[in-house]
């Protein structure tokens, strides 16, 4: 089944951005969104807890709207969800529809620290409805500069955490006040943009976790509604680290080995039918390890309206299709952020697959034309 070739979606309402705050246990979640929450700029948010048991937001309730949503003294909305997300962020949207509660423009979900990210994404790619009134804005991940170190060791949870961040928060950073622990959190910084090398590192107690750095992390420009690819994609910032990571592979922390982040691209027009075929074909043999893919492609059906993929390991989110370049730059260009898979696996396979040669290689032709190939790779 090809969704590159598929119809492209009718007219919508605006879909409502969607931040995903995540972060170990006790990383600082609460207290970072409360803070947020008190900049006016986010006064027309829904906030959803996907959490079980207590939550330390009662001191800023002030109206009970029912049993599951309360408007916040901040003049955000608040639901806890207690298992199911998408009846979560369903439910929100019927009561506004409704008239029973205000407008929202923004929504921000806090997961549970212990929590994989990728289903709470896969949601909001996935389901029918909510694909058309979401948007993911971004996945913002708090680190502890204190013990984040040990939690990357011991977690692999917040591993993944990091390595699917768009942004990267770390706090506690008041209470490093040795030598010793700067010298953690130098070695900590570099971990984390080796995990994540498209995402910045902000410190929130120097000021660097406001409103305006973690929010709008999506493909488009809030005030122009132009897309900034290069933004989105961060493709220059992991290029720079596969580099660097070349150079000093000793350097490598052993833990995070097993995650890579890498990029793809090529200057030559790509059939649909080809990037479909690659796409179906990584998502297919890799799935899960696929933790995070990002891309821009020049359709060769439709060059100059650029295709926008967007995939969290076996999920696609529907292609989109930007009205124009929005810079002359226009390759087409693949991050991906994988587990226990080598890079150059995936990227022989985008060669063959884009007809670039390569010696010792089956080109796309010979994969897509062999009576042997599996029935998705034949054409
Ligand atoms: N010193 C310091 N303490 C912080 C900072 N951020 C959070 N804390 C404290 O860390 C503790 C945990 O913070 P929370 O905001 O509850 O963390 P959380 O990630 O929401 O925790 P869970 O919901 O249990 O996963 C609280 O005691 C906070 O006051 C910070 O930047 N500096």
């Amino acid at each position: 089944m090809s969704q590159i070739t598929g119809e492209t979606a009718a007219r919508r309402p605006e879909p409502i951005p969607v931040t995903l705050l995540t972060g170990f246990l006790g990383a600082g979640k609460t207290t970072l969104l409360n803070r947020l929450l008190q900049d006016p700029g986010l006064a027309d948010t829904a906030v959803l807890i996907n959490e079980f048991g207590e939550i330390g937001i009662d001191h800023l309730l002030v109206q009970h709207f029912d049993d599951a949503t309360v408007l916040l003294a901040s003049g955000c909305l608040c639901c806890t969800v207690r298992g199911d997300l998408a009846e979560g962020l369903e439910q929100l949207l019927r009561r506004m529809d409704n008239g029973v509660i205000p407008p929202f423009r923004r929504v921000m979900i806090e997961t549970t620290g212990l929590a994989d990210p990728a289903p709470i994404l896969h949601v909001l790619m996935m389901h029918p409805y909510l694909v058309m009134r979401f948007r993911l804005d971004g996945v913002v991940t708090l680190v502890d500069a204190v013990n984040g170190q040990s939690t990357l060791d011991e977690h692999p949870e917040s591993v993944r955490q990091a390595a699917i961040a768009d942004r990267i928060v770390l706090t506690k950073t008041d209470l490093v006040d040795t030598p010793a622990r700067d010298a953690d959190l130098a070695a900590l910084r570099r971990r984390l943009k080796a995990l994540a090398p498209g995402a910045p590192v902000l410190d929130a107690a120097r000021g660097e976790a406001g409103a305006a750095a973690l929010l709008n992390a999506g493909l488009y420009d809030p005030t122009t509604k132009i897309a900034d690819v290069g933004r989105w994609l961060a493709d220059e910032a992991v290029a720079a680290a596969e580099a660097e990571s070349r150079a000093h592979r000793h350097d490598a922390n052993r833990h995070d080995d097993r995650i890579r982040a890498f990029t793809v691209a090529t200057d030559a027009p790509v059939a649909a039918a080809a990037i479909d075929m690659f796409l179906e074909l990584v998502r297919g043999t890799h799935g899960g390890k696929l933790l995070r893919l990002k891309g821009i492609v020049k359709l060769a059906e439709d060059p100059e309206h650029p295709l926008v993929l967007h995939g969290v390991q076996h999920v696609l989110h529907p292609p989109s299709q930007l009205a124009q370049w929005p810079d002359d730059d226009r390759r087409t260009r693949l991050v991906m952020i994988v587990r226990d898979v080598e890079p150059a696996v995936i990227r022989r396979l985008f060669d063959a697959f884009m007809g670039l040669p390569a010696l010792d290689q089956p080109d796309g032709t010979a994969l897509s034309d062999n009576p042997l190939a599996p029935a998705t790779l034949r054409r």
